[in-house]
C-alpha cells in the first residue's frame, strides 16, 4: 500500500500514470457492500465501469444548475468575468507593499483601473441577472419550471417584510460570491473524503525512480495537501477569502486542492454536489438562526475530524435553530 501526500507524487499518479491507476482495489466492504463491486465507485477499470459513468454524467447530472439556476448567456459571461477577475486580484501590486507612497504608486500601475472596471462588469451583469429573475418570478413561471435556487431563495428574503436590515441588490450580489468562498474553503480544510477512494495500479510503472508494480493499492492524502504551508499562506486558519486570490476549481485544475478526486475516477458529482450544498445551506441561514448552547462561543467548538472514508466532526455538532422564516406550504 501506498500514500501519496506529496504534490509531485500526485501529479505523477493523477495525472501522468491516471490510466495505470485508473481501477479500484476490492475491499471486503465494497466486496459486501457494493454487490461485488458492481457499483460506479468500486467497479474495476473496464467497459462496464466506463459504461457505468457515462450513464451517470450524461443522464443523471448533467442539469447545468447552480447558485444562479440554468444556464444562460449572461451567465457564461459572468463566469468568464469572475476568472478574468480572480486572475486580477492575484496579480501583484507594488502599491499594497508600499501603502505610504499608494497614489504615486497608482499612476504607474494599472491594477487598480482593471479592478475597478471588471468590479463595474460583473456589477452590471448582476445587476441584470436579478433584474431577469425578479421579472421572471413576477410573470409566474409555470408550474413545474419554477427555479429554486439560491438567487431565489434571496429575493424570497429581500422581498420579507419583517427583515431589520433590508437586503439591498448589492447585499444579495456580495452574499452570491461570498457563501461559495466558505463552501470551497470548507472543502479544504475538511475534506468529504480525506483519502479519496483508493486506486489500483493495472499494470506495473516507475514513479519518481520507483518501481511500482501492479495491483499496488494508493491512498491519496487529499486532507494533507489542503493543509501544507507549502502550497497556503495561514494553512490551519479558516480564511474563505483566500480563494479570492486563488484561483482552484473543484475540477482539479491545481492538485493541491482534491476535494473531488481527480483523473478518470473523479467524482462524477464534482457540478451536483457543491450545487446541493450552496442550496442546503442557504435554505438553513434563511429559514432559521442559528446559535450555540449554553454560552457557548464559536471558539469552544472541538473541530477534531475522525477519519473514516468520508469525514466526520469527533463530537457532534450542537446547535439551537430558531426559526425566522417559516416554510408556508
Ligand atoms: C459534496 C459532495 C461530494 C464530494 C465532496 C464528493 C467526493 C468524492 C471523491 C473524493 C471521490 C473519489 C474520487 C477519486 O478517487 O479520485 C468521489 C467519487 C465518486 N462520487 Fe462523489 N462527491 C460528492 C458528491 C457526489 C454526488 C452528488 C454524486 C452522485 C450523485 C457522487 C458520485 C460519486 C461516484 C459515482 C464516485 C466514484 C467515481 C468512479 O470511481 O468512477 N458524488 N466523490
Amino acid at each position: 500500500m501506498l500514500l501519496f501526500p506529496r504534490l509531485k507524487s500526485q501529479k505523477e499518479f493523477l495525472k501522468t500514470h491516471d490510466i495505470i491507476f485508473a481501477s479500484r482495489p476490492s475491499l471486503i466492504s465494497s466486496e459486501i457492500g457494493c454487490y461485488g463491486n458492481t457499483d460506479i465507485a468500486f467497479a474495476p477499470y473496464g467497459n462496464y465501469w466506463k459504461q457505468l459513468r457515462k450513464i451517470c454524467t450524461q443522464e443523471l447530472l448533467s442539469a447545468p444548475v447552480a447558485c444562479l439556476g440554468k444556464k444562460s448567456d449572461e451567465k457564461s459571461l459572468f463566469t468568464k468575468i469572475v476568472r478574468e477577475g480572480l486572475q486580477n486580484v492575484s496579480v501583484f501590486d507594488i502599491a499594497d507593499v508600499y501603502p505610504s507612497i499608494k497614489l504615486l504608486l497608482h499612476l504607474f500601475t494599472d491594477l487598480r483601473r482593471r479592478v475597478e472596471k471588471h468590479h463595474e462588469q460583473l456589477d452590471t451583469i448582476m445587476g441584470k441577472i436579478i433584474d431577469d429573475r425578479k421579472r421572471a418570478n413576477a410573470i409566474k413561471i409555470a408550474e413545474g419550471e419554477k427555479q429554486e435556487d439560491l438567487l431565489n431563495v434571496l429575493l424570497k428574503l429581500q422581498s420579507g417584510v419583517s427583515l431589520e436590515h433590508p437586503l439591498t441588490n448589492d447585499n444579495i450580489k456580495a452574499v452570491l460570491m461570498y457563501l461559495k468562498l466558505v463552501i470551497k474553503e470548507t472543502f479544504r480544510f475538511h475534506p468529504t473524503v480525506p483519502l479519496l477512494l483508493p486506486r489500483e495500479s493495472r499494470e506495473p510503472c516507475q514513479i519518481n525512480g520507483y518501481d511500482i508494480p501492479a495491483k499496488t493499492r494508493v491512498l491519496v492524502n487529499a486532507w494533507a495537501m489542503g493543509r501544507d504551508p507549502k502550497y497556503w499562506n495561514d494553512a490551519q486558519s479558516f480564511k474563505p477569502e483566500r480563494f479570492l486570490e486563488k484561483s482552484v476549481d473543484f475540477k482539479a485544475s491545481s492538485l493541491e486542492y482534491i476535494p473531488f478526486g481527480a483523473g478518470r475516477r473523479m467524482c462524477p458529482g464534482t457540478i451536483y454536489g457543491p450545487v446541493i450544498v450552496e442550496f442546503q445551506l442557504a435554505m438553513l441561514l434563511y429559514h432559521f438562526d442559528w446559535i450555540l448552547p449554553d454560552g457557548m462561543k464559536p471558539e469552544d467548538l472541538e473541530m477534531t475530524e475522525v477519519f473514516g472514508v468520508a469525514s466526520r466532526r469527533k463530537q457532534d455538532l450542537y446547535v439551537v435553530p430558531i426559526v425566522s422564516r417559516p416554510l408556508l406550504v
